[in-house]
């Protein structure tokens, strides 16, 4: 019979090799059919995405920047966005990663002047590939993922909240998909995404009306998970989500990134492929380091 130990190493094994399917399944397809796309969106420059790594928390900050336009994102943001979804895929010390946007504004979607240059079917759809694969990444990261809202989240950048796990607005924050004034439907995953946070109906409700949703309604139709005490813009927001996010990320980081990737499988696999999954996720930590400290210290959960 296997020792436990065997067992432990062999689902490592397994979930190793799953982790290298999906990388190599995201590289297939920066070396593949986004070719094209990626030297479209190179010749728009501006603004940046800003990555910085909180070693002692395992929080990374995400920082969505373009203030000229509203934190809009440009072609070259864009590119940016996945090498810092590249980054934090190998992070093994995180546990969560908060994005927001820079001075006092989330985002107000794709900048319109890049959207103007390429206003054709094919790189409109190749330009959504792009951001769809790089927000799918974002969202299966086995990291704790919150989107803190200051000021306007508008068309992508709405679609950009709905990529990470949670939201946090601002007392004065808003959210709109504003896509149906541009002629558009949402194109980043955000209405895939919309449907499976505050289902069908609601996700109808606010793409057919581009209504604005501010922080009473988002918590009233279950977009937003709390409303921060303090405004946009008055530098306090982050301490606040950091303060939000500390009861979820107590505790090690192996430990923080199996339970998000135990979630994942569960909201994306079907029954059979997350039980397995889930399985081999569990082998990874049964035995580990924080299950033998709290096996030795006879632990009562009152
Ligand atoms: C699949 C993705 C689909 C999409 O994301 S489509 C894009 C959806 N987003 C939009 O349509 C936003 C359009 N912008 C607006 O509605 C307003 O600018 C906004 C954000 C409400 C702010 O209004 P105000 O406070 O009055 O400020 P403002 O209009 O003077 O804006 C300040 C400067 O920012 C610029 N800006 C804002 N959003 C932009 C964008 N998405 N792309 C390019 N530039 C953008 C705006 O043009 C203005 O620049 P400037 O000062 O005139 O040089």
């Amino acid at each position: 019979m296997m020792s436990m130990w065997g067992a432990v190493r062999c689902r490592l094994i397994q979930t190793r090799s799953a982790v290298r399917k999906i990388l190599q399944q995201n590289r297939a397809f920066c070396s593949g059919s986004s070719v094209g796309i990626r030297e479209k969106l190179l010749a728009f420059p501006g603004g940046s995405v800003e990555l910085q790594k909180l070693q002692e928390s395992g929080i990374a900050v995400l920082t969505v920047s373009n203030p000229a336009r509203m934190n809009a994102f440009s072609g070259c943001m864009m590119l940016e966005l996945e090498q810092r979804v590249n980054e934090l895929e190998i992070w093994t010390e995180g546990k969560a990663v908060i994005v927001q946007g820079a001075a006092g504004n989330f985002c107000s979607g794709s900048d319109l002047n890049a959207v103007r240059a390429i206003a054709n079917p094919h790189d409109g759809m190749k330009m959504c590939e792009f951001m769809q694969n790089t927000l799918a990444r974002l969202l299966r990261l086995p990291l704790i993922s919150v989107a803190l809202v200051e000021g306007r989240a508008l068309g992508g950048g709405a679609e950009l909240t709905t990529a990470c796990d949670f939201r946090l607005m601002t007392s004065d924050a808003v959210i709109q998909f504003v896509h149906k004034h541009m002629g558009l439907v949402p194109g980043w995953g955000g209405a895939a995404r919309l449907v499976g946070i505050i289902g069908s109906r609601n996700a109808l409700k606010l793409l057919s009306g581009a209504r604005k949703v501010d922080p009473d309604y988002g918590k009233q139709m279950g977009l937003v998970d709390e409303v921060l005490q303090c405004s946009s813009g008055e530098g306090k927001a982050l301490a606040h989500a950091e303060h939000w996010i500390a009861p979820f990320i107590k505790g090690p980081a192996p430990v923080i990134q199996a339970i998000k990737k135990v979630v994942v499988s569960g909201r994306e696999l079907s029954l059979d492929e997350a039980l397995k999954c889930e399985r081999s996720v569990f082998g990874t930590v049964w035995g580990g380091p924080a299950n033998l400290e709290a096996l030795a210290s006879k632990p009562k959960h009152k």
